[in-house]
């Protein structure tokens, strides 16, 4: 891990429809692939923006982009945590931050929480994201939606115009387990996802079990209805037997987007785009 270093962003400057910003990169030093290195920079600078003083409660997300969050975090100080409580989305998150050392909270003894981070599966232009690659998105639905300011941390891979343009895994859906035979039915026949099909273990015989006890689905869609993704969320969830959908619509404030040449990509809820480039 690194040392803490000086705030990694410099003044703003305005070009046409774009900011740039610059930013000290942190990780020349580091043995990192340019592919966690993005995710490094996305965390970082999400953690340096809006992680504030005064904030109490921290949501902390799931999958491979958030332990760079957790860095980032810890890197502000025992000083600067002893008063937060940090709130998983599931076990992955929860070690992480016992491991950090961190203080541990619910979401039910804390339920609004100042500023929640979580990775994420894609995110289209309007911040609509599809979330559970991880199979964790019904506590990190209950997070984003609990917090004053939920942000996006993701790698250049997450960044797309339209939802379903490389996650072809398709719609995470947890599924109470003895509805998971009528929910695939019904996303068969009614819902047009004719290769929804229930999430297999790699090291375990059967099933995935998400961290509720839950089976998840996959759902793929056709770029056609991927384009509405606040219609297939809605007609999913009507469905009994589903617990949550792994699409987002509309609860970010913010996504940011480590790329390949070391600069961050911001899209804000208003429509901006900013760049935030390293200089060395
Ligand atoms: O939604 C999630 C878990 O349910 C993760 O946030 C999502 O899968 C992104 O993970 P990664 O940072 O590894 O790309």
């Amino acid at each position: 891990m690194n040392s803490p270093t000086a705030p990694l962003i410099r003044p703003i400057v305005q070009t046409r429809d774009i900011q740039t910003t610059k930013l000290v990169s942190p990780i020349k030093d580091q043995n990192l692939t340019v592919l966690e290195r993005s995710k490094q920079l996305a965390a970082w600078t999400a953690v340096d923006q809006h992680v504030k003083p005064e904030h109490r409660v921290i949501g902390i997300g799931s999958g491979s982009t958030v332990p760079y969050v957790v860095e980032r975090i810890v890197q502000l100080g025992a000083e600067a945590n002893e008063e937060r409580v940090f709130i998983p989305t599931g076990f992955q998150s929860k070690q992480l931050i016992v491991e950090s050392g961190l203080n541990l909270g619910d979401v039910d003894q804390f339920p609004t929480i100042d500023v929640t981070l979580d990775g994420a599966d894609e995110v289209d232009r309007e911040l609509n994201c599809i979330k559970g690659g991880g199979a964790c998105h019904l506590r990190e639905k209950v997070l984003a939606e609990a917090a004053n300011t939920f942000i996006l941390v993701a790698d250049y891979r997450k960044n797309v115009e339209h939802l379903g343009t490389t996650f072809k895994q398709g719609v995470p859906i947890e599924v109470v387990p003895f509805a998971y035979a009528k929910v695939l039915q019904n996303l068969h026949h009614i819902i047009g996802s004719p290769e929804a099909s229930l999430r297999m273990a790699v090291k375990k015989a059967g099933p995935v079990v998400s961290d509720n006890g839950n089976f998840i689905i996959d759902a793929p869609f056709d770029q056609e209805k991927m384009k509405d993704p606040f219609t297939i969320m809605a007609q999913i969830k009507m469905l009994t037997g589903v617990v949550e959908v792994g699409v987002f619509c509309h609860m970010a404030k913010a996504a940011y987007f480590g790329n390949q040449d070391g600069s961050v990509t911001i899209k804000w809820n208003d429509g901006r785009i900013e760049q935030v480039v390293a200089s060395q």
